[in-house]
C-alpha cells in the first residue's frame, strides 16, 4: 500500500507540522525522511553537512525516501530539497503527493535564522528565495495537488488535505 499523502515543497512551507497534525487526524502513521536520515547518520542533519557534506546527505536522503515509500506510511513528509533527484521524482510517480506552497515572506518568517537547516545558516532570506526559484517546477512537476499555506494555520490547512482524500 502507498501512502496516503507525501508531502513537498519549499523549507518552511510546513511539511513536517502539517505532515505530524495530518496523521494525527487520519490516525496513521506519520514519517519524515530528515528523521530517518539523522537516525541512519547517527547525528543531526547540520552535522552531517558539517562533517561529509550535501552530496553525501543527498544519497542518504535518496535512500531515505526509497525505504519510507516501501515502508509505507499513512503520511510521508519528505525534506525540502528531495525533489532535487531525478530518481526521487520518479519514485513519487503513482503516489498522492501534495505540494505545500508558500511565499517568500511567509516562509522566513517560519524558518528564522534557518537554524537546523544547514542550507539556510548563511543569509537566508537571500538563499530561500534562490532554492524556492530552483526548485518551483520541480515541487510541480511531482505535485498531484497543490494547497497554499500563506497566512493559514496548520489546522486549517490539514482540513483541506483531509477533504480532498477519498473516504
Ligand atoms: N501554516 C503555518 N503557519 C505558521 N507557522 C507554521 C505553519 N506551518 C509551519 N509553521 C511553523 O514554521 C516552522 C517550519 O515548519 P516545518 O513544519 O518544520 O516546515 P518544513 O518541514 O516544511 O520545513 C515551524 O516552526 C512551524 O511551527
Ligand atoms: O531544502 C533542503 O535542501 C533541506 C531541507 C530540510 O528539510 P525541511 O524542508 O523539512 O526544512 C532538510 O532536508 C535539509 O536541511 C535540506
Ligand atoms: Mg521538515
Amino acid at each position: 500500500m502507498a501512502p496516503v499523502v507525501v508531502l513537498v515543497g519549499a523549507p518552511g512551507c510546513g511539511k513536517t507540522t502539517v505532515g505530524q497534525a495530518l496523521a494525527d487526524v487520519l490516525g496513521v502513521e506519520f514519517r519524515d525522511t530528515d528523521v530517518d536520515i539523522e537516525k541512519m547518520a547517527g547525528k543531526p542533519i547540520p552535522e552531517i553537512f558539517i562533517d561529509e557534506g550535501e552530496a553525501h546527505f543527498r544519497t542518504l536522503e535518496r535512500a531515505a525516501v526509497a525505504a519510507a515509500l516501501a515502508a509505507s506510511p499513512g503520511v510521508l513528509a519528505l525534506g525540502g530539497g528531495a525533489v532535487l533527484a531525478e530518481e526521487n521524482r520518479a519514485a513519487l510517480v503513482g503516489h498522492r503527493v501534495v505540494h505545500l506552497s508558500v511565499e517568500l515572506p511567509d516562509a522566513v518568517k517560519r524558518v528564522g535564522l534557518g537554524a537546523g537547516r544547514p542550507l539556510l545558516a548563511i543569509n537566508p532570506r537571500a538563499t530561500l528565495k534562490h532554492l524556492m526559484d530552483q526548485r518551483r517546477p520541480l515541487y510541480a512537476e511531482v505535485a498531484t495537488t497543490t494547497v497554499t499555506t500563506d497566512g493559514r494555520t496548520p489546522r486549517d490547512i490539514v482540513a483541506e488535505i483531509a477533504a480532498l482524500l477519498p473516504r
